[in-house]
């Protein structure tokens, strides 16, 4: 499959200086090199969906944004500031999130208390209203353990743990893993509301297409730890991306 076309890059209208910009990347365990390259840009209030099988590099791309990985070659710019080499709490606190593959909410802990691991990145005491409002089911489960809620719930409280550190980027992996398709599109839609209204920038990745469609304004495609084809949504062609997904 011809899979960079000069036509692909066309079809990009560009960005403005862009919000995260990431140049190079080549991230590997240990002599294995698992990204080869990667070039990759998120503008203010936008959303990119980053698609690919299972294996091709989504997880790793996302741990070496946050920093839980470390870089072998490249260089991650935020709002114009390099991070390339900063710890993990510190892309948070310059204004990275990260929802990991798996929610990864703290189970023993009450539903308030995990959003409110979040708080201290901004020196804040409570939990702002915003979040409930958003959420409004974590303000009734406040009281329950994170381990108790449905995978749905839990969700929505690993979003609003990260969104507690009041990010510039979210990034999302894999979200409506082991979600019910009723509650994906709910997600769908809150997500893109909590952009509206906030002109967050979100970065997702995902194999469900169907998702991929409802949210992204950009979707980008890695194959063996390269990007091989991107989109906007205007101009997505479904039957090329369901042959990047399918095995
Ligand atoms: N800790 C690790 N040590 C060695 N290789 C790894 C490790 N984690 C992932 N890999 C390899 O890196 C490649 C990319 O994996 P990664 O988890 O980033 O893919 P993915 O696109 O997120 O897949 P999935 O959808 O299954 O999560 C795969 O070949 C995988 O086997």
């Amino acid at each position: 499959m011809d899979t960079k076309s000069d036509n692909d890059v066309m079809n990009i209208p560009a960005l403005g200086t862009p919000l995260l910009d990431v140049r190079g990347l080549h991230v590997a365990y240990g002599a294995s090199e698992v990204l080869h390259g990667v070039d990759l840009q998120i503008g203010h209030g936008e959303i990119v969906v980053l698609m690919g099988r299972n294996g091709m590099g989504k997880t790793t791309l996302m741990k070496s944004l946050i920093g839980n990985l470390p870089i072998r070659e490249g260089s991650i710019f935020l709002d114009g500031k390099q991070i390339t080499y900063l710890p993990a709490y510190k892309r948070v606190e310059v204004g990275l999130a990260y929802v990991p593959q798996g929610r990864m909410i703290f189970p023993t802990m009450t539903v308030k208390e995990n959003i409110e691991t979040g708080l201290f990145v901004r020196r804040e005491k409570s939990v702002p209203e915003n979040l409930y409002d958003i959420f409004p089911v974590l303000r009734e489960m406040g009281s329950r353990r994170g381990g108790n809620l449905s995978g749905g719930q839990q969700q929505q409280l690993a979003i609003a743990r990260a969104l507690a550190t009041r990010p510039k980027v979210l990034l999302l992996d894999e979200p409506t893993e082991g979600i019910q398709p009723s509650i994906i599109l709910e997600m769908a839609h809150t997500l893109k509301k909590i952009r509206d209204n906030s002109g967050l920038s979100i970065m997702v990745s995902e194999q469900v297409l169907s998702f991929a469609l409802d949210i992204a304004d950009r979707i980008l495609v890695i194959e063996g730890g390269n990007i091989v084809h991107q989109t906007t949504k205007a101009n997505v062609d479904v039957d090329l991306l369901t042959r990047f997904l399918s095995v």
